[in-house]
């Protein structure tokens, strides 16, 4: 069956409406007149037995009543028209730069590729018109000589003598020699004055003429000669075996599927209805919108991708069938690209070679089947990758870690606990770098991932500090992360295989509180943490991190469950089905989060040493702007790992609210208790440096420091001691902000 014509379903839909023979105005309902009348009265059952399903129209103990409201069975004009959607006015790919600039290059690039292809042939072209040339002017001459002797007319005159016909014949031969007369006429003319034109250019005119002559002449003869089948220039590109996509096949591929009510409804006539737009050209292939037997849902078909490339006679790269997301779920979106997605050249990644990066801005992370760039906003988000092992996880992970990087602002935690230095060109940008699968480099990665904890409660107390007209929606703004006192800079936290993190023995499960707390609270606070995992399994990747997720990137999968790990709960059932991707879809995945629907993309692809040139110019510019820091900047990873710590915030932290003044001695041992690391030495120093340490330290913010009454920890006799008083630290911190806040 063949339909190439399409109808509206929407003109004259009462009959497509009315395909389940249900007649206008809807099916009418016996209703036993006792109920109506009488609620208490008995019902007779008995009736409910009518097998012959007929309604006996002169029943006298039944009421008619319409199921369906009275009035028109056709929307009016006005409901009809209002319905419909809108197709655009000016096409996709003239709208989008990133696609307007996709088309010019591509014809330009076409254009380029033709014209190299002849010009490296042009010697074979000449030499073969040359040898052809005898032939061409032997075909000429010939030629030319049989329209003189009007050589057509020989077998009409033949039949004249043959039939013995005198007075024809003497007709024809009349006729012939007139026309053989005019014609050597003609040919004399013509070949007389190409004589006298070669002759002229050969005594008078300019060599060049003579010899583009010559060669134009020659090309021509040879060009006569050429053998049919066999002409001089070939094409330079091969026409894709690609099809036009009609509604005859993806119909034949839909009835294909084994779906019962589809092959129902084609019983009934359903076709060319389900077409609702013309199909189309989109991208490099065809996009039909079509409206499925009702009770059949894109989902039906998505699940059936095999089947339905079958049907369509394509690879299964070709085939991506999605749902219309803004419509209802009988309405299946297949687009049917030219080129398998897996085999077509990867997009180079426009940050590849220049540009810089805000990560308040959404970066170019991949191309969508029609190789439109898919944009992801990295701010406000997490981000989780999962897919079977080998599919492109850390190439998709490697991504959006370049774009982390070109942000000069962005702080790098990178920890790649494989152990194969995929991520390690971005070790001379990233404050924190390790890659291994061993206990120090997790160890390492707890430490940042402390650190980052660490930072979310400086985060949250500096902004809960700040004025409202300054941090009017609590959350951090470009504009305070160009606070650099502030230090609200955006902080990236990225663990590749982050099941060997969450599976530790040791710091399984403080990994899992922290990040949870981190995902959770990290977001407002300019935190981002990705995360890959090959293992995406309950008790490898703890279920309050994967349901707390922004953005998903999902490639192919071996089931339904780590499906819904990563995409998140429902989303297999929803049509987002990473299990359907083959083995060859590596770098291609479903992302979710990063716009207003779900997208089929493949990543872009930058390679090791396309990181290293991406790395070294992201590590220049921060060396320029003064944000190299930690590993990258030389720091030992001890150093690296110090916490950042704020003395006045500690000091709140360790004395209690009811401690009105302390003495310097038990704040220091407090502090030390706090942080070991940082202020560990301090408390090692003799009774007199102690307190002078800390007087020192707090000199910086303001705060005076004076002789207090206190008691030792030991319980010993009270004493005037240097010491702080709690309201001055408190006034310090209000300062500090409100000054902060003006900068
Ligand atoms: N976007 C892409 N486009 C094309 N090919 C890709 C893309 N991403 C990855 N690949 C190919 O897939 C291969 C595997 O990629 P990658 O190392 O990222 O996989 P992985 O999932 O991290 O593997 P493993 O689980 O072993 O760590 C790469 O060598 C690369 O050739």
């Amino acid at each position: 069956m063949t339909h190439d014509t399409f109808d509206r379903p929407d003109i004259e839909d009462d009959e497509h409406t009315r395909d389940d023979d249900t007649p206008p105005g809807g099916e009418v309902i016996p209703f036993p007149r006792e109920t109506a009348v009488d609620p208490d009265a008995e019902i007779d059952h008995d009736q409910d037995d009518d097998t012959d399903g007929e309604t006996d129209q002169d029943d006298d103990t039944e009421v008619r009543v319409p199921v369906d409201p009275p009035g028109r069975s056709r929307p009016t004009w006005s409901e009809s028209v209002r319905g419909e959607q809108r197709r655009d006015v000016i096409p996709a790919w003239l709208r989008s730069r990133e696609a307007l600039r996709e088309q010019s290059a591509w014809v330009l690039d076409h254009y380029k590729h033709v014209f190299a292809f002849h010009a490296v042939r042009t010697p074979v072209y000449a030499g073969t018109l040359a040898l052809r040339s005898p032939l061409g002017a032997a075909r000429l001459v010939g030629g030319a000589l049989r329209w003189v002797s009007d050589a057509d007319g020989r077998p009409v005159r033949a039949e004249a003598v043959r039939k013995a016909d005198a007075a024809e014949y003497l007709k024809l031969a009349k006729h012939r020699d007139g026309k053989v007369r005019l014609r050597g006429t003609i040919l004399a003319a013509a070949v007389l004055a190409a004589g006298v034109l070669l002759t002229a250019l050969l005594l008078a005119g300019p060599t060049w003429a003579l010899v583009v002559t010559l060669l134009g002449v020659v090309a021509g003869l040879g060009w006569a000669g050429a053998p049919e089948d066999r002409p001089v220039i070939g094409p330079a590109v091969v026409k894709a075996q690609a099809e036009k996509l009609s509604s005859g096949m993806v119909l034949r591929a839909l009835g294909a599927l084994g779906i019962a009510e589809i092959n129902k409804a084609v019983a009934k006539g359903w076709g060319p209805r389900a077409f609702v737009a013309p199909i189309t050209r989109d991208g490099p292939g065809w996009r039909a919108d079509i409206d499925l037997p009702y009770g059949v849902t894109a989902v039906d078909i998505i699940e059936r991708r095999d089947r339905l490339a079958s049907g369509l006679r394509r690879p299964m790269g070709c085939v991506w069938p999605e749902p219309a997301y803004d419509q209802h779920a009988g309405r299946l979106v297949l687009w049917v690209g030219d080129q398998d997605m897996s085999q077509a050249k990867p997009a180079v990644w426009p940050l590849a070679a220049s540009g810089s990066v805000s990560l308040f801005d959404p970066i170019p992370y991949a191309t969508d089947q029609r190789g439109r760039v898919v944009l992801m906003s990295l701010m406000y988000a997490n981000m989780l990758i999962g897919a079977m092992p080998g599919m492109g996880k850390t190439f998709a992970l490697r991504i959006a870690l370049l774009a982390a990087a070109l942000d000069t602002t962005a702080e790098l935690h990178v920890w790649e606990l494989k152990g194969t230095g995929d991520l390690s060109p971005l070790e001379q940008v990233a404050h924190a770098y390790g890659s291994g699968a061993d206990d120090d480099t997790i160890a390492g990665t707890m430490d940042s991932i402390r650190y980052v904890h660490t930072e979310l409660e400086r985060r949250a107390k500096v902004i809960s500090g700040l004025p409202r007209d300054v941090c009017p929606e609590n959350k951090v703004t470009p504009e305070l992360a160009a606070k650099k006192r502030l230090r609200l800079h955006p902080l990236v936290l990225a663990v590749d295989e982050c099941q060997e993190l969450f599976t530790h023995e040791k710091f399984g499960k403080e990994a899992d509180t922290k990040l949870t707390a981190i995902i959770k609270r990290g977001r407002a606070l300019g935190i981002i943490l990705l995360l890959a995992t090959q293992r995406p399994d309950k008790d490898s990747l703890p279920t309050a991190i994967s349901a707390n997720v922004g953005i998903r990137f999902c490639l192919k999968v071996m089931g339904q469950t780590e499906n819904d790990m990563i995409l998140g709960t429902s989303s297999y059932k929803n049509g987002l089905r990473a299990t359907t991707f083959t083995l060859k879809d590596r770098g291609i995945g479903y992302l979710v989060g990063a716009g207003p629907e779900a997208s089929t993309g493949r990543s872009f692809y930058v390679d090791n040493p396309g990181a290293e040139t991406v790395c070294t110019r992201a590590r220049t510019a921060r060396i320029a702007a003064g944000t190299l820091t930690g590993q990258a900047a030389g720091e030992s990873a001890d150093t690296d790992r110090t916490p950042v710590h704020d003395l006045l915030a500690d000091i709140l932290a360790v004395v209690e609210p009811t401690e009105a003044k302390v003495w310097n001695e038990i704040v220091v041992d407090r502090l030390a208790e706090l942080r070991p690391d940082v202020y560990g030495p301090w408390a090692t120093l003799d009774s007199q440096a102690k307190p002078a340490q800390l007087t020192t330290a707090l000199k910086p913010f303001g705060v005076a420091v004076g002789q207090v009454w206190g008691t030792p920890v030991d319980g010993g006799k009270g004493a005037n001691r240097r010491g702080i008083t709690r309201d001055d630290i408190t006034a310090a911190v209000t300062k500090r902000d409100g000054n902060r806040a003006a900068d």
